[in-house]
């Protein structure tokens, strides 16, 4: 017979509770019993317990037929489980599982009569739920192939007598253990968790996770080297998974993270679970029954075998935070030891407490189901105090929850404090208290409970993501939204895998409608979803979104409009600590105070505020321009052709094309406004020079612009835009005139601006915006396509200017200049 040591598996009610489930729990029992000694802890099929509960409450009220119904229901669970399992011994396990319940029958007919349910008369009801599970289990595990025996955990497990939550006898359940583990070794013993007994025998229970508390004392007691917890998830998560779409499992921790976990309320765990593996040096290891293939979380006195030490974030909910604090400075008070001994004598767990440094002040986390019985020996402990007005009323705020990180290497490193609660300011979230102990493994603080999903989720981001999550909100999905919205679903993946930044669109909106998903909007058919969206009432406010946007991680506000107005909308998004980032010139454009005041706002909030492509689409215009002025080089002279769209026009025309076909081409490819009358007018150009200029510190508004227009002004101003591109043939012949003379002076036809910062004070014009004819081998002269030009005279750049040039408008190059001022915010905030 093999002399290795012991396994114990221990199986969750989930995966006893239905067919399918018994039916892996006893293929994977037979495969490990084969590998070497195995010993196999229980819990009640499915929601036994409750029913007991229900049962037994009913009993109380003396409804022996509702209590009875209940018994049936779980007979039938049970009955149904093993016929299902092992149908030729269908009756005779039915016929056990009668008999296994005639008992609990007897007792609900007492408690009935009596119309009282003891504690040890409740614990003898709940252990029939594991009684019946064991017992089928190691039936059904025989039929099977792999010899198995029942052991009654009643016999072996010694507690006091504190039913409900008994305390277990460490010295005598052992001995009992190593007594009987001798006979083990041929069968596999199958053994109830949850449930043990006094010394004179009568049945107690073990409280809260139970059953993984009888495993661990199991493999103690029989010197067994493992404990597997079987359950329905794939281990222990970073954070719950039902808060964090990202939380993953964790492969490795630590037995001290563990029981630090358990300390803060992490449900799979339980700090008595984790105190007699600790003492015997077992490994603990919680798996998934459904894919038994998966390693799981090993928890054990190593931990992580590769570096990898993610943090843990668990939270407790539906707590109340208490606050007491003294009036006047002075050292009789004591006042943490008197608050922690009234709680503690009226049995009230405290899940946190702090104290100031001079011990005037304490903050306690107790359940929120505890707060009147917490409050009450509070004030009657302080109750001198509290009429002689020497300490404040209580300060009381529920419901609250506790956020604890936990990681082995917590303490190891700095600015961990720093980033938590970085993170969690970042998004809004208050924290009410903190507290980092003595342990270097945990940080906990208390927040409100309206606030736990985004401080979890942001926490977690903090530290555990090798990615930054990045949460937009996309303004206009015309040419150049529509656009960035391909890029960002094409550029995706390869963003979070190689440059470690998750984008997430989380809203779009046009002119008229709106979608928003805090967990981010499917990318695929975004644009016909938002087309189908029924428009809203007019006008239409977005600020609440932005509320929501606020709460998430980097939030960015991406201004792909032409909207007037739109900076009212930006100063809420800086107000809430939201990025912005536009291709919108118009409120760069506005009178010089108030693209300062705007400025100012978004400087006061610390949020960015990129705009790149608002000159020369994604050329590096404006970048170029601020290195210059922040090196300390001065600039002399800008000359540029700004204008994409006119660019593309002006090449249209000296190729012979009319220039009412010329104008429809370029609105078609996308260069122009939406409405091609800023570009032909010159404004857009007018606003381009003026947005370059005022990055020059020049204080100068739109009607400081010396502008001659392209094409002159439109007679019709109010028209459509069908008709004003239909009147433009109009001017065909004019244009094809003007062209012809160009040429034969041998230029080309452009419309250029100048911004020459040695005018200032003189008189005359900083900025001109205007046509131009540009002489062969001038700047500006061999332009091709939609291409615009920047050329910058410094005192450095003198001889030879620094020119920009390139493709100047466009939805796909603009598109991915904004994309570019995206991951830049992305970037400089990855690790905050
Ligand atoms: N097309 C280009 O080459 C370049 C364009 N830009 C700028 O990009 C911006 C967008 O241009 P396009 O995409 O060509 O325009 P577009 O007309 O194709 O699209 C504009 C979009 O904005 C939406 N919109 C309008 N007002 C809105 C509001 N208040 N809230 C939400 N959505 C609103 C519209 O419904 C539409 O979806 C403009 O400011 C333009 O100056 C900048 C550089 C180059
Ligand atoms: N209408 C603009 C587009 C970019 O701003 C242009 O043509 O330059």
């Amino acid at each position: 017979m093999s002399s290795a040591p012991f396994q114990v598996m221990k199986f969750g009610g989930s995966s006893v509770g239905s067919p399918r489930r018994l039916r892996q729990v006893i293929e994977l029992i037979g495969t490990h019993a084969k590998q070497g000694p195995l010993a196999v802890v229980v819990s009640a099929m499915g929601d036994t317990t409750d029913w007991l509960l229900e049962a037994a409450g009913l009993a109380t009220q003396g409804d022996l037929e509702g209590a009875l119904s209940v018994v049936a229901r779980i007979a039938h669970l049970a009955k149904t489980n093993a016929a299902a399992l092992d149908p030729a011994r269908a009756t005779a396990l039915a016929a056990r599982v009668d008999s296994l319940l005639a008992p609990l029958r007897q007792l609900l007919q007492g408690i009935s009569l009596t119309r009282e349910c003891s504690a040890p008369s409740r614990d003898r009801v709940l252990s029939f739920g594991e009684l019946v599970s064991a017992t089928l289990l190691a039936e059904l595990l025989t039929a099977s192939g792999t010899e198995a025996t029942f052991r009654d955990a009643r016999q072996l497990l010694v507690t006091d007598d504190r039913f409900g939550a008994a305390r277990v006898d460490g010295a005598l359940t052992r001995e009992r253990l190593q007594a009987a583990v001798a006979g083990w070794r041929a069968s596999v013993p199958v053994l109830p968790g949850f449930i043990a007994a006094t010394p004179d025998g009568r049945t107690t229970t073990l409280g809260r996770n139970g059953s993984d508390y009888t495993a661990a004392l199991v493999a103690q007691g029989i010197g067994a080297t493992e404990v597997t917890v079987w359950t329905d998830v794939l281990g222990l998560h970073t954070a719950d998974p039902d808060l964090v779409s990202d939380a993953y499992p964790v492969a490795h921790l630590t037995h001290g993270e563990g029981l630090e976990l358990a300390a803060v309320g992490v449900r799979m765990l339980h700090p008595r679970t984790m105190i007699p593996l600790i003492e015997a040096g077992i490994s603990l290891r919680i798996r998934n029954t459904m894919h038994p293939d998966h390693p799981g979380t090993l928890i054990d006195a190593i931990g992580s075998r590769d570096g990898q030490r993610p943090t843990c974030i668990a939270t407790r909910e539906e707590l109340a935070l208490l606050g007491i604090e003294v009036r006047k400075l002075s050292d009789q008070f004591q006042l943490g030891e008197r608050v922690l001994a009234a709680l503690r004598e009226a049995s009230v767990t405290v899940w946190l407490s702090t104290q100031s440094a001079n011990g005037q002040s304490i903050a306690v986390v107790v359940p929120r189901p505890d707060l009147l019985r917490a409050r009450g020996a509070l004030e009657s402990e302080l109750a001198q105090e509290l009429a002689r007005h020497e300490v404040e009323p209580l300060a009381l705020r529920e419901p609250v929850t506790l956020l604890t990180l936990v990681a082995e290497a917590m303490g190891q490193g700095a600015n961990v404090a720093g980033r938590f609660f970085g993170a969690l300011g970042a998004v809004g979230v208050n924290v009410r208290a903190s507290a980092q102990g003595a342990s270097s493994r945990s940080i906990s603080c208390v927040v409100d409970a309206a606030d736990t999903a985004i401080a979890v989720r942001t926490t977690h981001a903090a530290f555990n993501l090798a990615h930054q999550q990045v949460s937009l909100f996309l303004l206009g999905r015309g040419t150049v939204g529509g656009q960035l919205l391909a890029q960002v679903r094409a550029q995706q993946a390869l963003l979070q895998d190689k440059h470690g930044i998750a984008l997430r669109v989380v809203g779009l909106a046009d002119s008229r409608r709106a979608l928003f998903d805090a967990a981010g909007l499917p990318l695929e058919g975004l644009e016909e979803r938002l087309a189908r969206v029924e428009p809203g009432p007019e006008p239409r406010t977005l600020v609440p979104l932005l509320d929501e946007l606020r709460r998430l991680p980097v939030p960015i506000l991406v201004d792909c409009t032409a909207a007037s107005g739109i900076e009212a909308l930006y100063t809420e998004a800086f107000r809430r600590g939201i990025h912005v980032v536009g291709a919108n010139k118009k409120p760069l454009a506005l009178p010089w105070d108030d693209r300062e005041a705007l400025l100012a706002e978004a400087r006061r909030h610390h949020v960015a505020y990129h705009y790149e492509t608002t000159v020369a689409s994604s050329l590096p215009v404006i970048d170029t321009l601020a290195n210059l002025v922040r090196t300390g080089d001065t600039v002399r002279l800008i000359t540029a052709s700004l204008s994409g769209s006119v660019g593309f026009i002006c090449n249209e025309l000296t190729a012979g094309v009319p220039l009412s076909v010329a104008v429809r081409t370029a609105r078609e490819r996308g260069f122009t406004e939406p409405d091609p009358r800023e570009d032909l007018s010159g404004t857009d150009v007018a606003r381009k020079a003026l947005i370059l200029a005022r990055e020059l510190g020049l204080p100068l508004s739109l009607s400081d612009v010396a502008l001659e227009p392209f094409v002159p002004e439109d007679p019709r101003p109010g028209a459509s835009v069908d008709t004003f591109l239909h009147g433009l043939k109009a001017l065909d012949a004019a244009f094809a005139d003007r062209v012809a003379r160009c040429r034969s002076a041998g230029t080309v036809l452009r419309y250029l601006a100048r911004i020459d910062p040695s005018k200032v004070g003189t008189g005359s014009p900083v900025i001109r915006v205007g046509p131009a004819p540009v002489e062969a081998g001038q700047p500006g002269a061999d332009l091709r396509g939609s291409e615009s030009f920047v050329s910058f005279t410094t005192t450095r750049h003198s001889d030879f200017p620094l020119v920009v040039r390139g493709a100047g408008a466009g939805g796909a190059v603009t598109a991915s200049g904004v994309l570019a001022d995206i991951l830049r915010i992305s970037q400089a905030l990855r690790g905050r």
